[in-house]
C-alpha cells in the first residue's frame, strides 16, 4: 500500500488517489465542488421530473452541472441541428434544445422507445412544438448511418460505452467543420482514472479518449463537470 503525503491535504495518509483511497479532507472539497457545480445553474422542476423518471426507471441522466454545461455549448455555437445519442427520458435532450436556436432541432435517438415515451411527454411540457424534435428508435448503429454527412452542428454521444468509438466515427462524418462533438459520463462512473480499472467499458473510453486527443481531425478539451464531458471540435 502507498504512504505518503497527500497532494492537496498535505497529510501522511495510508493510501492516496492512486489505490482509490482519499483522505477526508479531500473528499469534503470534492463534494464542495461538485455541490457548487452542481447547484450553480439549477433545474427547474421540469427537469427534475424528467430524472425522476430517469432514477424510476434505472436511467442515469446528465448532472445538472453537465446539462448546464450542454445548454452553454448549444449556445454558444448556434446550434441549429444537433443529434443526441441516448435519449433517456430527455433531460440531456432539454437542456440542448434550451440552448439551441429557436428553429434548431434536435435529432435523438435511443434504442427503447419506452424511455422515448417519457423524453416526448418532456418536451411537450416545456412548450416544445413537435418539430423542434426529431425522435428517432433504434440502436444507435442501425439509426447514425443514415443521418446526412456535414450538417449537424453538435452531436452529444451519451449511451453505451462500448459503442462510443463508433459514435465518434460517426461524429466525424455528421459534423460541419467546426461542428462539436460531446461524449458524457467522461469519467466513466469514476472509473477513467483508475489504474486498476480495465473493465471493457473503461477501456474503451480510455481509447476513444485518447484518439480524440491525438488524432489530427479534433480540436480537444477535457470538462471535468461531476459526470465528465470529453469535447472536441472537428477540424
Ligand atoms: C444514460 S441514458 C441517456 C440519458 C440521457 N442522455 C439524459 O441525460 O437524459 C442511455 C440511453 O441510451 C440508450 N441506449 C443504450 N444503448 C444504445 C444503443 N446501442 N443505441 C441507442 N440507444 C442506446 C438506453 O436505452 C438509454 O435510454
Amino acid at each position: 500500500m502507498h504512504v505518503g503525503a497527500h497532494p492537496i491535504c498535505h497529510e501522511r495518509s495510508l493510501g492516496s488517489a492512486r489505490d482509490g483511497r482519499r483522505c477526508a479532507i479531500t473528499a469534503r472539497f470534492e463534494a464542495h465542488v461538485r455541490d457548487f457545480a452542481n447547484g450553480y445553474v439549477a433545474e427547474d422542476p421540469l427537469l427534475t421530473a424528467a430524472r425522476e423518471y430517469a432514477d424510476e426507471l434505472g436511467l442515469a441522466s446528465v448532472s445538472p452541472a453537465a446539462g448546464a454545461a450542454l445548454r452553454l455549448l448549444a449556445a454558444a455555437g448556434a446550434a441549429r441541428a444537433v443529434v443526441e445519442i441516448g435519449t433517456g427520458t430527455g433531460v440531456s435532450g432539454l437542456w440542448l434544445l434550451r440552448g439551441m436556436r429557436p428553429d434548431g432541432v434536435l435529432t435523438t435517438i435511443d434504442v427503447e422507445a419506452e424511455h422515448q415515451r417519457v423524453a416526448r411527454r418532456v418536451f411537450a411540457a416545456a412548450g416544445l412544438a413537435q418539430s423542434r424534435t426529431r425522435i428517432i428508435t433504434g440502436r444507435a448503429r442501425d439509426v447514425l448511418p443514415r443521418l446526412a454527412d456535414g450538417v449537424y452542428d453538435l452531436v452529444f454521444v451519451h449511451h453505451d460505452r462500448l459503442e462510443y468509438a463508433a459514435a465518434t466515427v460517426a461524429a466525424g462524418r455528421l459534423l460541419r467543420p467546426g461542428g462539436l462533438l460531446v461524449l458524457g459520463d467522461a469519467w466513466g462512473n469514476g472509473r477513467l482514472t483508475d489504474p486498476t480499472a480495465r473493465d471493457p467499458g473503461t477501456v474503451a473510453l480510455r481509447d476513444v479518449l485518447k484518439s480524440l486527443r491525438d488524432e489530427d481531425g479534433w480540436l480537444p478539451a477535457f470538462l471535468p463537470t461531476p459526470d465528465g464531458l470529453a469535447c472536441a471540435v472537428r477540424r
